[in-house]
Parts: C-alpha cells; structure tokens; sequence
C-alpha cells in the first residue's frame, strides 16, 4: 500500500468531522463539486416533504403563520449570520446572489452618497464572476457611476474621494484565492466608500468575520458550502450601523414596514426585513432551513471545517504532486492558508476533456474556462482517502 494511503486513513482516523459524512446522501463518487452545488443533507426530503404535505396541503394559508413561513427570511438568516460572523438581526434570506448583487451595489452607491457627492466610481474584482460584472455595471448605469474593474490587490492604491462602492468576492471562484478581507474592508473604510463582498465560495467553507472586521454589506448564495439545494436563496447582510439609511432599489411589498397595510405609500420596514423584496420561495427555503441544521451539531464549527479543509487541499497538493508527472498541470491555487478558499484549481490546456474522463471514472469537479480543472471540497462530508483516490484517478486521467 502507498506511503499516502496509508497517511490517507490516519487523517481519517483522526478526523473530528468525519461522523459528519453520515448526515449526507453520497455514493461511491468522489464529489469534488460542492462549491457549485452542495450534497443532499440526508433530513431535507423529510422536511421538504412536511412542507409540501402537511403546511402547505394541510395548513394551507394558516401556515404563513402557523407555520412560520412569514418571518423564514429573517429567522433563516439569523441561522446563516453566525456562520459569516454576523450577529442577528443583519441578515435576511431569498433572492438570487445576482438580485441581492443589485440591491447590495444600489444601495452602497446611494450609502456614500453616490455622484451628488462626488462619489461616481464603483471598483470592481475585475476576475469576478461573471453575474457581478454584469449586475455593477447595470448598477452604474442607473446611478450615474462607472464601473472601474481591477484586482482586488490594485484596490487600496486605487480608493479616492470618487469612489462610491467596491465590489469584491471573498474567495475568487475560478482560482480559489482568498482575498484579505478584513485590510481591503479597512481601506474602503477609510476612504468613505461603502464595501459590498460576495462570500459565495467563503460561507461555510471557512471564518468571514463580518461583523469583527467592519464590512458594510454583504451578499452570499446557500448552494455551496451551505448545501441548501439547486436555486436555495441566497442572502443580504446589511450592517446594523446602516440599517436606517439603507435605500433598497428594490422596495418590494415585503419590506414595507406595514405590509398588510396596503398603502400606497412606501415606508420600509427596520432591520434586516428591508432588504426584502416579494413573497419568499418558500419551498427552497425550508430545505436551506433544513440544511444548516448541521451547523448545530456540537462537533461542526466553522473553525473545525476550516482546519479540515486546509488539511484537505494541502493533501490533494501532496497527493497531486506525488502521483502526476510535473509540468502536466499547473497550480493555479495559492499555497498559502491565509491566501486559499476551499478549493484547487489546476490549469492545463486539455481541462475540458480532462474534467470530462475524470468524471466519467467517477470524481466530479469541474472545469472553468479556458483552461481550469477546479475541485471543491466540503469537509462536511469529504474523507481523506477520498482525496487520495481523486488525486490517483487524475493522475490516470491525465495519462
Ligand atoms: C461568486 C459568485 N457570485 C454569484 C454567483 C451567481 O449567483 P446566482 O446564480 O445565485 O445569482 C455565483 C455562482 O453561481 C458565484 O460563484
Ligand atoms: N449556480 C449554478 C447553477 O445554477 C448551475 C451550475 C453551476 C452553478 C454555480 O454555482 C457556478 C458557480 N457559481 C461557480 O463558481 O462556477
């Protein structure tokens, strides 16, 4: 048996995560594709099937209170804020990530001021992905801003008195660089403008610190690392320090402080509700609700998922090292913790078809264009031997 083999199934041995597996549906296949669409929590069918059966085809109307399904966006969101570091109360659940993109930019811009105060510059994370490139430059159309893309490191140097907002991603979707949040927060800060992070491939998988660090708002999808389902809704955090002066561009009925009032009149609620827009999907929802009761396990925490990831993707680096001859793929991820997500990224020029075979032979990653090999791993469910198996069976893939 290898030397890595063997150090494969003492890290298991050792693993405090590894009892977590079982509260999952999984197979045979190495998932390697949780930071695009988590794996099934083995309790959200039970759950998802009360929602449908009893509240809605039994309760009906009653359960939007009895049921609680009103008030789901904020109490889902007080579940989600203490694993972004967020205190209660910030945070509120539903939309996409590009809806909440919208609000989140519209209202940052409108935050400092926006061009009636000189402030008509939005900087944005120039790898983004894509849907926030796309949304920003929507956003500065209509507020009368233009959109500077740059990297997140040019960001500091390139902060003035015209900048309104900045957009960044907390992990960098392609690459799985960890971006510093807590100094680019800081600077932004400092220089009057408002920060907006996308924390799609950070919730979950590793310590945001929202509140610690000071950031102003914050957008975040729940498929990944949260393993809420296909098209789970994603999540607003607005810090408490500007929830009265935040102005949503998207005032739906939800978030008017008297919704039943039917006014035609807008007054939006307080708190985290005014980031609300229309009726909640309510079925995705309650999966998601169902989903982050892991989080409530004594043995998961956000610290002990991280330790395991890094621990995981630094064997994955060893194991791909060891077993695939040098040169053939490059390293597209930082070595360094303090610089890496939850994830590997490998580059070569025949990714497409490399990713294709490998998931033929059973480990799913997936490929990014052009030329990216990208695997994602959730400690929540993954083993190292796993890992050790994903790394030979690329090496055979690779040929
Ligand atoms: C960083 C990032 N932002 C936004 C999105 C898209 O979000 P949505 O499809 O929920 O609008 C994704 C992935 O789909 C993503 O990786
Ligand atoms: N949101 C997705 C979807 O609806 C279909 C397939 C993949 C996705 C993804 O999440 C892609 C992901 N954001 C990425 O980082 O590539």
């Amino acid at each position: 048996m290898s030397d890595l083999i063997e150090r494969a199934r003492e890290l298991d041995a050792r693993d405090p995560l590894a009892a977590v597996r079982a509260d999952f549906v999984l197979d045979e296949v190495v998932y390697l594709d949780g930071n695009s669409l988590g794996a099934l929590p083995a309790n959200v069918p039970g759950a998802v099937e009360d929602v449908v059966r009893r509240q809605w085809g039994e309760l009906r109307i009653r359960s939007w209170t009895e049921s609680g399904w009103w008030t789901a966006p904020e109490r889902i969101g007080d579940l989600v804020a203490p694993l972004v570091g967020a205190a209660a109360g910030q945070i509120v659940v539903g939309d996409s990530t590009s809806v909440n993109v919208f609000k989140a930019l519209v209202g940052a811009v409108r935050l400092s001021g926006g061009p009636d105060a000189g402030r008509d510059e939005i900087l944005v994370d120039a790898s983004t992905f894509p849907t926030d490139g796309y949304i920003a430059a929507s956003a500065a159309r209509m507020t009368g801003c233009t959109v500077r893309p740059l990297a997140p490191a040019e960001v500091p140097d390139a902060l003035g008195p015209r900048t309104a907002a900045v957009l960044l991603n907390h992990v960098d979707y392609r690459t799985g660089r960890l971006h510093d949040l807590p100094a680019l927060t800081a600077a932004i800060r400092a220089a009057g403008a408002v920060s907006v992070w996308d924390l799609c491939h950070s919730a979950g998988a590793l310590p945001v610190g929202l509140d610690s660090h000071g950031v102003d708002l914050a957008v975040g999808c729940t498929y990944k690392f949260l393993n809420g389902g296909p098209g789970s809704p994603a999540y607003l955090y607005v810090r408490a320090g500007l929830q009265d002066r935040f102005d949503s561009p998207l005032p739906g009925w939800n978030s008017h402080a008297e919704p039943f009032g039917m006014r035609p009149e807008y007054a939006p609620a307080d708190g985290a509700v005014r980031g609300r827009v229309g009726t909640p999907d309510i079925l995705s929802m309650l999966a998601l609700e169902a989903a982050l009761e892991v989080w409530s396990r004594p043995d998961v925490s956000v610290d002990a998922v991280r330790a395991k990831s890094l621990a995981l993707t630094d064997f994955f680096l060893e194991c791909v090292a060891a077993y695939v001859p040098e040169g053939r793929v490059v390293t597209v991820t930082p070595r360094a913790h303090a610089e890496r997500g939850s994830q590997v990224a490998l580059a070569c020029e025949d990714a497409g078809e490399v990713m294709e075979r490998l998931i033929a032979a059973g480990v799913v990653g997936d490929f990014r264009a052009p030329d990216v090999l990208r695997f994602g791993f959730t400690p929540l469910y993954l083993s190292f031997a796993e890992v050790e198996r994903a790394a030979r069976v690329l090496a055979d893939t690779l040929g």
